[in-house]
């Protein structure tokens, strides 16, 4: 197989929680606390957030961090990149036997929140790139989230859990072709423009 970068199939989320308000430590530390995250890998310091693990578990506990921040009311947004394939993960210190029920989905179910989110892919090492992407953004239409067109990302509106399995589809889509893939995405909600 060409351009076949690693076998592992480990993905992971760094990722960095901005709530716009003084009570900013007490959301990102109490937001991260309260999900269940016994099924992925992670590390916090001062920069960032980790998550490594099945890609499911990745993406239920990455959604869940940012739905009980923005269910504070306050203005949170959320920047980070997936990635999967990656030639320098390994797998020694990830729970990859972990059964693929998501922790988190039934808590995430009961909130419900709307953001403006822009996300773009990387199929990293192919000619073909622009067609994996330029698929999967139509896709996107089909996934219950509004899609427009922005540079260099594509822009989602919606319910925070429909935009995020939006883009966990289209991550999944490229990543079962392009064996390493990362992905890029800014989530913002209650951003007072809105009001
Ligand atoms: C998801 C996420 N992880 C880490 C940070 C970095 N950070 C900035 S302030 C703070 C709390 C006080 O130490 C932390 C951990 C972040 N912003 N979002």
């Amino acid at each position: 197989m060409t351009n076949q970068c690693g076998t592992s199939r480990i993905a992971g989320c760094q990722f960095t929680l901005y709530p716009m308000s003084d009570q900013f430590v007490d959301i990102i530390l109490s937001s991260l606390d309260e999900v269940d995250s016994s099924k992925v890998w992670k590390e916090t310091d001062d920069v960032t957030t980790c998550v490594r693990g099945k890609m499911v578990h990745v993406f239920d506990v990455t959604k869940a961090i940012f739905l009980h921040a923005a269910k504070t009311g306050e203005h949170v947004a959320m920047s980070g990149t997936f990635s999967i394939g990656c030639p320098g993960d390994n797998e020694a210190d990830v729970y990859m036997a972990e059964t693929d029920e998501p922790m988190n989905l039934e808590k995430s179910q009961t909130i419900n929140q709307q953001a403006g989110c822009k996300f773009s892919l990387y199929p990293l090492g192919h000619e073909d790139y622009m067609d994996k992407i330029y698929q999967q953004i139509d896709l996107s239409k089909a996934r219950g989230v509004r899609v427009s067109a922005s540079h260099y990302m594509t822009r989602l509106d919606g319910d925070v859990k429909d935009i995020f399995n939006a883009i966990e589809e289209a991550f999944e889509s490229v990543q079962e072709e392009v064996s390493h893939t990362t992905m890029t995405f800014t989530i913002s909600a209650n951003s007072p423009s809105n009001k």
